[in-house]
């Protein structure tokens, strides 16, 4: 039952790819489909050995026949099975033919089911293949089932989930279990796809590594073979000057907490110095509240190109608690040559003009890191943020390739996403994380990691993964200030 793929998602159409080259490469598929079939079958008798009846609902495709596989081995094991078909189970082709034929029992329509205490619910009517919205004999069915306590195993997908993007067409199977094949799907991970899968098994079905890696392409879930090596190392010769200077730009003197939960979350990510850059009028008040930061009056542009003489600045958050508007455009603007997080209102402010945004940063290495919420994200890509064909790793690649900049689109599933196509959506965030000041954590991780030199994609991804575990080691009721005093650098010893 391993997991061989862990790092990896790949889309349904990429899977059918896989499919494809594994028979090509004289792999026996109906081998496979039974490896598949027999897969679930053990995962259904492993959860649910007090299920009184193995209802097994099979659909027109090779997801039906790793359900009529399932069901033989179920029956095989003396197990009390009924099978439900959508369609004419004798129009089935290849090798769902075959697994129908070597089904030995009776197959019902599907509008024939009754759920009834003590079901187990096998759902293989859709897999990879759902090309389309749900016919109404499967809603018929789903909203039932929500109205009862009958547990279903998904094989491969809850039926109904759409595996590329995560949503429902235009409803989903509520699982308990998701048995899948060979490595996950972005419909596994992103939300609402993630809640309906519940637990999600990953079975090795024998499909050659080679082939799984040609079509693996570039979408990941966000963990540590994605960015560990590029990380910082620290060694005897290190000192703060070669650690990086990470500059905060505090707001005005009623909106200074912002900036200073950013810079004590970049200290912690291993800045080597940090510096709130602070309107004079807030500077007292930031000066009374920071011990290890420092302070610098910066009040308009001409103070921060005077600044900005000084080039080992090399990286900036702009945006935590600094207020929308002109004064936020030109600083972000000024900042063009050097590596930006550009957060909450710094992002807000280029509502009316994010061309302007975008090609300042257009040419040379990716430096700037957006990290909008869904709100933030309309604002700035409203034609994508619309497009309801797309899922969220689509819009933030589509965003991240516009803007010239690395995505992080946020939320509990939140995508990194390159402009060279890159993504990873992360998975390791509990929900205790969506509190107030999170964000600003997370931008000053990220621009800790920027300062220290870490590319902006890594940065982005390992500051995303960092912050989430803080998170999790403080459990829940963390306040943002126990979130920023929790952040530690990656320790691959204790983190793994
Ligand atoms: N390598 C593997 O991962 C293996 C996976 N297997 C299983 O195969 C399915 C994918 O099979 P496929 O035949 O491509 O797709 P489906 O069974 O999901 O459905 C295709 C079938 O359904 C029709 N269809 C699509 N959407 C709708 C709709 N809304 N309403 C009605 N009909 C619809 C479509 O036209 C096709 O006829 C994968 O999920 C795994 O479970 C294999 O076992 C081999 C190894
Ligand atoms: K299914």
């Amino acid at each position: 039952m391993t997991d061989k793929f862990p790092s990896v998602l790949i889309s349904p159409a990429s899977m059918a790819k896989v499919d494809r080259d594994a028979a090509l490469s004289g792999l026996d598929s109906y081998g496979l489909m039974r490896r598949a079939g027999f897969a679930v079958a053990a995962a259904a008798l492993r959860h649910y050995p007090e299920a009184v009846r193995f209802v097994v609902l099979c659909g027109p495709g090779n997801n039906g026949g790793d359900g009529f596989v399932a069901a033989a081995a179920l029956r095989e094991a003396g197990g009390n099975v009924r099978v439900f078909s959508l369609g004419d189970p004798g129009q089935l082709r290849g090798d769902a033919a075959k697994a129908f034929a070597d089904f030995d029992g009776a197959v019902e329509p599907l509008e024939a089911y009754r759920q009834e205490q003590g079901d187990l619910v096998i759902d293989a009517l859709f897999g990879a293949g759902l090309s389309r919205d749900l016919p109404p004999s499967v809603t018929d069915i789903i909203d039932r089932l929500a109205e009862v306590d009958v547990p279903v195993l998904a094989v491969d997908l809850p039926s109904g989930l759409d595996g590329a993007t995560g949503k429902p067409r235009p409803k989903a199977f509520q699982a308990q279990h998701t048995v899948t094949f060979v490595a996950r799907k972005p419909g596994h991970v992103l939300l609402p796809g993630r809640g309906l899968c519940g637990e999600v098994e990953v079975f090795d079905i024998g499909i050659p590594r080679r082939i799984v890696e040609r079509h693996a392409g570039i979408v990941g879930i966000n963990d540590l073979a994605h960015w560990a090596a590029m990380l910082p190392r620290l060694s005897d010769a290190s000192h703060k000057f070669t650690r990086g200077h990470l500059t905060v730009f505090s707001g005005k003197a009623s909106a200074t907490g912002a900036a200073r939960l950013s810079g004590l979350a970049g200290l912690k990510a291993g800045a080597g110095l940090v510096t709130l850059a602070s309107p004079g009028s807030a500077v007292l008040v930031n000066v009374s509240q920071t011990t290890a930061i420092m302070i610098r009056t910066v009040d308009d542009i001409d103070s921060l190109q005077d600044y900005l003489t000084d080039k080992r600045m090399g990286a900036f958050v702009l945006g935590p608690g600094f207020g929308i508007g002109e004064k936020a455009r030109a600083f972000a603007l000024a900042l063009a040559e050097r590596r930006l997080v550009l957060d909450a209102d710094g992002i807000s402010s280029f509502k009316e003009a994010p061309e302007s945004l975008f090609d300042a940063f257009a040419s040379g290495e990716t430096r700037l890191v957006l990290t909008p919420h869904e709100g933030e994200f309309a604002r700035l890509f409203p034609d994508l943020a619309g497009d309801d064909s797309l899922g969220k790793v689509e819009k933030a690649r589509a965003a991240a390739t516009r803007a010239h900049a690395v995505l992080v689109y946020k939320g509990a599933d939140t995508v990194i996403a390159a402009p060279d196509g890159r993504a990873l959506v992360n998975a390791n965030a509990p929900p205790w994380l969506a509190t107030a000041g999170s964000g600003d954590v997370l931008a000053g991780i990220i621009g800790g990691l920027l300062a220290q030199g870490t590319a902006a994609f890594e940065a982005a991804a390992a500051g995303v993964w960092l912050h989430a575990k803080a998170a999790t080691r403080l459990g829940p009721g963390l306040t943002a200030e126990d979130l920023a005093s929790a952040v530690q650098p990656f320790q691959a010893e204790t983190d793994c």
